[in-house]
């Protein structure tokens, strides 16, 4: 079993807090003592709440999400905004720290990112090098509809460059049943990115039995 995952997507709002609870879920359920870890949040930490709750341990949302920026868009537009406040800075030791508290805590921790792989957290770092500082294991989540070919086969094009380790992908959310494209998109990214794919419908938990892959 990996120490944990680094769960990214295609984009904002594709399901990154939703499959990483519904993992956490599944983990704590098998009875592993499983850590969630949001480094940076932006708008609220309501994605830290919602990750504590699923995996039921108890630590409090600043601990799980250590950086934090009132502004929601990304992490370096809203510091651009927020300079003048204190503590609204991208701090990146508390975030190393916080990183090695769960790994040293919880057999197993869940990351989640923000946004897509791309996002800016400084000027010059980027989500993608916070996954290559952690060092864990990759999950994109992406979404079922037209457009998604393209936003998965970059992200996973850019995390290949970046010699880092992609579990698989899943698709995550409502399948549009007037979107043709929903039908064959899993497929066509299975064959063409050779990665295990999961498709997870609106409201469906992640079975860790049949899909072994996220955890090991
Ligand atoms: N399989 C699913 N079943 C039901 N709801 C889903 C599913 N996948 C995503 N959602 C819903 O889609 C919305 C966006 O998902 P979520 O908040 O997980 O995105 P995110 O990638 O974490 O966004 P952010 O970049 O802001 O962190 C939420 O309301 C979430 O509950
Ligand atoms: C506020 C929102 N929920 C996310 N947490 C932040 C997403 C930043 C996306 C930036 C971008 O890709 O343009
Ligand atoms: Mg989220």
């Amino acid at each position: 079993m990996y120490k944990g995952i680094f769960v990214t997507a295609t984009d904002t709002e594709t399901g990154k807090t939703y499959v990483s609870c519904k993992i956490a879920e599944a983990l704590e359920k098998s009875g592993i003592n499983t850590g969630v870890f949001k480094p940076v949040s932006t708008g609220d930490r309501n994605d830290a709440k919602a990750l504590i709750k699923a995996a039921k341990i108890d630590e409090n949302a600043e601990t799980v999400t250590p950086v934090f920026f009132k502004n929601p868009m990304s992490p370096y537009g809203a510091s651009l905004f927020e300079r003048r406040v204190s503590d609204r800075i991208f701090d990146l030791k508390k975030i190393d720290g916080a990183f090695k508290y769960f790994l040293n805590k919880y057999k197993f921790t869940v990351v989640e990112g923000v946004g897509g792989i791309l996002v800016p957290l400084k000027q010059n770092f980027f989500v993608s090098d916070l996954i290559k500082k952690f060092n864990l294991p990759v999950i994109v989540v992406a979404r079922f509809g037209l457009g998604t070919l393209n936003h998965t086969l970059l992200t996973v094009e850019k995390l290949k460059r970046d010699n880092q380790k992609i579990l698989g992908v899943i698709l995550s959310g409502k399948k549009n049943k007037n979107d043709i494209s929903v039908k064959s998109n899993a497929s066509i990214i299975k064959k063409i990115t050779k990665l295990p794919i999961l498709e997870l419908g609106y409201n469906e938990k992640v079975d860790l039995e049949k899909n072994r892959w996220i955890i090991k």
